[in-house]
């Protein structure tokens, strides 16, 4: 597939539901200090040949500005001439297209999802277990449990990658990055935001949980 066989309006249609994300995760304070990325899919996609939408990198994501946002390739270069630069942690979002065909990526930090990534860092992963948000990721078992996987926070972001490909699950959309933040996906960006609340949800529950436990 060559980017230029890309309508104007599928790209129109791309960028504004973009924007609309990306104003509904600034007015929830998701992108404090410039921290945050977000990119979604767009056109046809082949494991080896697919193109996204990718946020700027450094910007300030709680404003709107006609520079937020890039289109790159699979490999992260960009589709067309610009001065922007993708964001530092576009290797990341490639490697889930990669190993998920996603449509949509969310990459916030929280204060919660760094808590329970330093809390559990002995483990690996944080576990969630019997909580009915579980279903946000269409599992549907009594009392489900899983493991959202952390990663260790290289400065060098490159270098996360293949923890990215050793540790994804399929069943969980999501991974975290020690002491860093979540990227969070879904076939598109009502299930990657859907995704994402559900996790940010759930790391406030086991968090509470776990100093109401340590207390008792
Ligand atoms: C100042 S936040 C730290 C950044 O290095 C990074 O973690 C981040 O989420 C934003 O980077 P960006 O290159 O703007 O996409
Ligand atoms: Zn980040």
């Amino acid at each position: 597939m060559s980017f230029a066989s890309i309508t104007t309006e599928e790209k129109r249609r791309v960028l504004g539901e973009f924007t609309e994300v990306k104003a509904e995760f600034a007015s929830r304070g998701w992108f404090a200090g410039t921290g945050g990325n977000l990119s979604m899919r767009i056109g046809s996609y082949s494991q080896d040949d697919f193109f996204f939408a990718v946020t700027a990198s450094g910007k300030d994501k709680t404003r709107s500005t006609p520079e937020d946002f890039l289109f790159v390739d699979q490999d992260g270069k960009p589709c067309e001439a610009t001065t922007l630069k993708p964001s530092a942690e576009t290797s990341l979002h490639r490697e889930i297209y990669r190993l998920t065909g996603a449509g949509a990526i969310f990459h916030i930090h929280s204060v919660f999802n760094n808590i329970v990534s330093e809390w559990f860092w002995d483990r690996r992963a944080v576990p969630i277990e019997g909580v009915e948000l579980i279903k946000a990721f269409n599992i549907w078992e009594e009392d489900a449990r899983i493991d959202v996987p952390i990663l260790t926070n290289y400065a060098d972001v490159p270098r996360i990658v293949p923890e990215i490909t050793e540790r994804l699950d399929p069943r969980v959309p999501g991974l975290l990055i020690r002491k860093h933040g979540i990227c969070a996906w879904g076939k598109d960006a009502f299930e990657a935001k859907k995704h994402l609340e559900a996790f940010e949800f759930l790391f406030e529950y086991v968090y509470r949980l776990e100093l109401l436990k340590n207390r008792a």
